[in-house]
């Protein structure tokens, strides 16, 4: 599991760092780490170091400090150096007096701004030094100007300037990097909406936070950690121990939503699957090993149910959802489940709140059941949690899963293939499988996010899929991420 800490978080280590190391010795090691990584991506891209161009980008604080020192050390690679200073009234000053000594160039932006132009355009690879943790908004013109000069690569110093470092947001012009070289760990800004994006391949660079980082905000789920959860039969095992999973979903019109959710449940574990609802004979055609009923009030014991995928919000759907509240089993609630809760809120009063609950909603779902998702999707999903004593899986490029007791995980996207119809009722019937292993919700949801990114990512491999496809690539997934984890064992 990888760590993500707030800002703030980060303020406060460096605070009780700064007791014991000077300032600048950790500035010092951050833009080595920068200089570092630099020079790396120039011999790789160019062949070498010596004789390439470099620019800085340079704004008013610490985050250009970072740049110009990142400067010096490449000037004593043989690389030459130009610091384009956006703010010279605030610029470092020992930052520019060590790149000066080092013998490298610096233009004032505004006032020489062909100049400035220029030794960006022509640069090799330029640093951002623009903005780092302080950012807030969008690039300012004048370095919008100059990043949209840029031709060669592009090394992000902590994050990429006009990445809202706390939430990933983006509201304007912004830089979008090939490396962010980051210190002591992930920052929201680098996993979240836009900013994961922009923030390409990120480097942590170990400047000595340490431990004063404690426990961070947000995890990552890394293939391997997935790989080692994911619930394996052992040679005790029956179809019952591993967990019966339900799935009440599809109608008759629309049979197609039972039969991805349900198919999924079969493919995540080697449990039982049931499935209750008027696509039975869908469901039974596709899946044969699954026992199908027309009628809920039939569906016999199970240790999870997954409710909604194409449930329809009429009375019947209504019935369906409350039937399977009541019964004191983990839940999976998605799609028309969750229009369901949003419109009929007496439905909560059927739910045993010490009852594990995965609400999976889209945004637009997500605004009809707790509001506007707003810029900082994080926040908007743990307030949600808490509200409603549930774990809840909103959906994006990047996946955010809040547990009521405050845990953070996100799952970032591979790429945008996997954002299908029917997609969704996959995910729910892979969860509903999980919780009806046992799992922890929290993680079951994670899990499940994981491996639904990386089966979406092996199936389109390049070109559009529809979820069908995704769902067949489902084992291959579960396979990859228990290898990794044999690997790392
Ligand atoms: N954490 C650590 O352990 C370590 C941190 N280190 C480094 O320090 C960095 C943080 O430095 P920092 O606090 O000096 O502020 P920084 O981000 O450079 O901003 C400076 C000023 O820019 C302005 N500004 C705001 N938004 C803007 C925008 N959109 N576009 C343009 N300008 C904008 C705003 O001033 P304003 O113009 O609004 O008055 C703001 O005050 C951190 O990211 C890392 O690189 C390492 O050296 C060592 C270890
Ligand atoms: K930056």
């Amino acid at each position: 599991m990888r760590g993500v800490w707030a800002v703030e978080r980060v303020r406060d280590a460096e605070r009780r760092v700064f007791e014991r190391t000077p300032e600048a010795a950790l500035m010092r090691r951050a833009a080595f780490a920068v200089a570092v990584r630099s020079a790396e991506l120039l011999a790789e891209q160019t062949g070498g170091t010596s004789g390439r161009r470099v620019a800085l980008l340079v704004g008013a604080g610490n985050n250009g400090g970072d740049a110009l020192w990142a400067g010096a050390f490449l000037r004593r690679r043989g690389v030459a150096v130009t610091a384009v200073l956006l703010a010279p009234d605030r610029v470092h000053a020992e930052g520019l007096a060590a790149l000066l000594r080092a013998g490298g160039r610096r233009v004032v932006a505004s006032g020489d701004s062909e100049a400035a132009r220029d030794a960006v355009a022509d640069a090799d690879l330029v640093i951002d030094g623009i903005v780092g943790l302080s950012g807030r908004g969008p690039l300012r013109p004048d370095a919008e100007a100059l990043v949209d000069a840029v031709t060669g690569l592009l090394v992000a110093v902590d994050l990429p300037s006009g990445v809202d470092p706390d939430t990933g947001a983006v509201a304007g012009p912004a830089v979008g990097a090939d490396v962010t070289v980051t210190f002591g760990g992930r920052k929201p800004g680098h996993v979240l909406a836009e900013g994961a994006v922009l923030s390409g391949a990120v480097t942590v660079a170990d400047i000595g936070l340490g431990e004063a980082l404690g426990e961070p905000d947000i995890v990552l789920l890394d293939p391997a950690d997935i790989g080692a959860l994911w619930p394996v039969p052992g040679p005790e095992d029956d179809k019952y121990t591993q967990g019966v999973a339900g799935v009440a979903a599809g109608s008759a019109t629309y049979p197609g939503a039972a039969v991805l959710a349900a198919g999924a449940a079969v493919l995540a574990t080697s449990g039982m699957v049931r499935y209750a609802g008027p696509a039975a004979d869908a469901v039974r055609t596709r899946w044969p090993e699954i026992v199908a009923t027309g009628s809920i009030a039939d569906a016999g014991r199970v240790q999870a149910w997954v409710v909604g995928p194409g449930l329809g919000t009429g009375a019947a759907g209504r019935d369906v959802l409350a039937h399977v509240l009541d019964q004191g089993v983990p839940v999976c609630a998605d799609a028309d489940a969750i229009n369901l809760l949003a419109s009929t809120p007496e439905l909560w009063d059927v739910r045993d709140p010490e009852t594990p609950l995965v609400l999976t909603p889209h945004d637009r779902e997500f605004a009809r059941l707790a509001g506007e998702v707003g810029t900082d999707r994080v926040a908007a999903a743990r307030r949600a949690a808490e509200r409603y004593n549930a774990v809840v899986l909103l959906k994006g490029h990047t996946t955010v899963v809040a547990a009521p007791d405050g845990r953070v995980l996100v799952n970032q996207a591979r790429g945008a293939w996997p954002a299908t119809a029917g997609s969704g009722d996959v995910l729910s019937g892979l969860i509903g499988a999980l919780l009806a292993a046992g799992m922890d919700p929290w993680l079951a949801a994670g899990c499940a996010a994981g491996v639904h990114e990386l089966a979406g990512d092996l199936a389109a491999d390049g070109a559009p899929i529809g979820a069908s496809a995704l769902l067949r690539a489902v084992p291959d997934a579960v396979r990859r991420v228990r290898a990794a984890a044999a690997a790392s064992a």
